[in-house]
């Protein structure tokens, strides 16, 4: 990593800084808030420093921000950068790469009431989410042809607060059609995803292994990924029980309807798939992504060996599957359901170990909302409910509170939430903060607890349709940088919406 000649200081300059440092202002946005249009503030070329800023692999001082990128970081010198003006001076809290959500559904166009570009974008800022990628199902048309995507695009204009990208649907109908694939990678989705069980979405159907070998050579020229559920109805499933004997309140009941050996099969399923994507394979050069893992069993052992073997392979799990154990969903609550399910406590300790341990790569929300009434939650029927969890705006804290028992570092949090998230979605002056980059920031407080509840600033369009709310969390988020806009500080938003769509060359 480059250091900046800004890091040298000469001993006199060094004692003149000290003095300053003592002097500083440790809050500067009561005065300088109130820039107009795209940031809160009212330049462009400004330092950040806090006592912990979180660079690649070590935590260091402080950056140079100038026209949208970070100009240079200070290395072991923090008092060089305290004379510079305009200073932001965050005193202890944090200052992080922004968060790359990989897997968010804004459902627009077409189920805008679901969620939406706006309050989406809104919430995600809120979050210190500084990039999101939209998932091409719930909206309507889903994002699976060239026309489709364009729709994406006129729905989102003006409306992203934060930067988007999208991926493209993998669906029978595209699979086999090479052409009709390279013109929707052509228009600029960054990898695809597909479901091998229902997504629940009508026109968003399934696809088996044979679907989704065909549309990874297709991938593998655009050295893109594929982002896949893996859930398969294994033939043989062993209906002992019939659906009206058991109880559609009672978690268990959904928890059984859904169990691991539907992501082990599906897995199964892929591991030619897999073989595929290895040097000298038939689609080497595309990648595979298993989104929202949950079983951490035989699923995750299956995924273990094809990466050992060579499998250009990653694998993501959520913060609901760290954070909750299905012996504590309420029977009734249906905010928990989400597919896979969460499953109990042992397998979320074992998520946790694979995710410590490397063998889970990153974090994702699968912010998946829909209207309140579609999660039936008087009637509490988790066979019938919407299965999502909305969560957009709480990852980070949701994160950090519950890993902090397994001693998550902030380094950790920016590799599974930044730095490879924008690996996958090929962002290769994202998700870090260094010279040269996006200065796509997040500055938030760890230590600050607070009660998720009605009195909190939550940007979801539904707000009483997520898990977490109610939960104490740890975590607060002060402000959020995209490409050097202030978005959101002291709980508001930049006045316009200067998020841009971010589209594959
Ligand atoms: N369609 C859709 O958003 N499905 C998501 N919801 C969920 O819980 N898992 C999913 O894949
Ligand atoms: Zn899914
Ligand atoms: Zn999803």
């Amino acid at each position: 990593m480059a250091a900046s000649a800004k890091g040298r200081l000469v001993p006199v300059l060094a004692v003149a800084a000290a003095l300053a440092a003592v002097l500083l202002y440790r809050a500067p946005f009561s005065k300088s808030l109130g820039g107009e249009g795209c940031s809160l503030l009212p330049h462009d070329h400004f330092w950040i420093a806090s006592d912990r800023v979180v660079t690649l692999g070590r935590v260091g001082p402080a950056a140079e921000v100038k026209g949208g990128l970070i100009n240079a970081i200070a290395v072991g010198d923090y008092r060089s950068f305290v004379l510079r003006r305009p200073l932001l001076d965050y005193g202890d809290a944090v200052i992080m790469p922004g968060l790359i959500d990989v897997h968010a559904h804004l459902d627009e166009p077409g189920r805008a009431e679901w969620e939406g570009f706006s309050n989406g974008t809104r919430a995600a800022a809120a979050g210190g989410i500084t990039t999101l990628v939209d998932m091409p199902l719930n909206s309507f048309p889903s994002t699976v042809s060239e026309e489709t995507l364009k729709l994406k695009l006129e729905a989102a204009r003006d409306k992203l607060y934060v930067d988007v990208g999208f991926w493209g649907g993998l669906v029978p109908e595209n699979a086999f059609n090479p052409s009709a694939l390279e013109g929707l990678l052509k228009a600029g989705v960054l990898g695809l995803k597909s479901f091998m069980c229902p997504s629940g979405i009508n026109d968003f159907p399934m696809t088996n292994s044979t679907h989704i070998e065909e549309g990874l050579v297709t991938l593998a020229k655009y050295k893109r990924s594929l982002l896949i559920h893996a859930e398969r109805i294994p033939e043989a499933e062993d209906h002992d029980l019939q659906e009206d004997e058991l109880d559609p309140r009672s978690y268990m009941t959904y928890l059984k309807s859904r169990p691991p050996s539907w992501e082990e099969a599906a897995i199964r399923d892929l591991q030619r798939a897999m073989k595929d994507t290895e040097l000298g394979g038939r689609s080497e050069g595309a990648h595979i992504h298993i989104v929202h893992l949950s079983d951490a069993k035989t699923s995750l052992e299956l995924m273990k060996d094809a990466k050992r073997s060579g499998a250009s392979l990653s694998i993501e799990t959520c913060p609901h599957y760290l954070a909750f154990s299905s012996e504590e969903v309420p029977d009734g609550d249906t905010r928990f359901k989400c597919s896979p399910p969460i499953r109990d406590d042992t397998n979320r300790e074992n998520l946790w170990k694979a995710l410590l341990d490397g063998h889970i790569d990153m974090l994702s929300s699968d912010h998946s909302p829909s209207t309140p009434d579609l999660k039936l939650m008087e009637e509490g029927d988790f066979l019938r409910a919407w299965g999502g969890i909305s969560s957009l705006q709480f990852v980070l804290p949701v994160t950090w509170s519950y890993g902090r028992k397994y001693g998550v570092t902030l380094n950790q949090l920016a590799s599974w939430w930044s730095e490879r998230p924008a690996k996958l979605a090929g962002q290769k002056n994202k998700g870090a903060i260094l010279p040269g980059y996006h200065a796509d920031i997040v500055v938030w407080k760890p230590e600050t607890e607070f009660q998720l509840d009605n009195n909190h600033a939550i940007y979801h369009k539904h707000q009483n349709i997520s898990a977490y709310l109610g939960k104490q969390l740890s975590g607060k988020v002060l402000s959020t940088f995209v490409r050097g806009n202030l978005v959101f500080a002291e709980d508001k938003h930049a006045n316009a919406a200067c998020g841009v769509p971010i589209l594959a060359k």
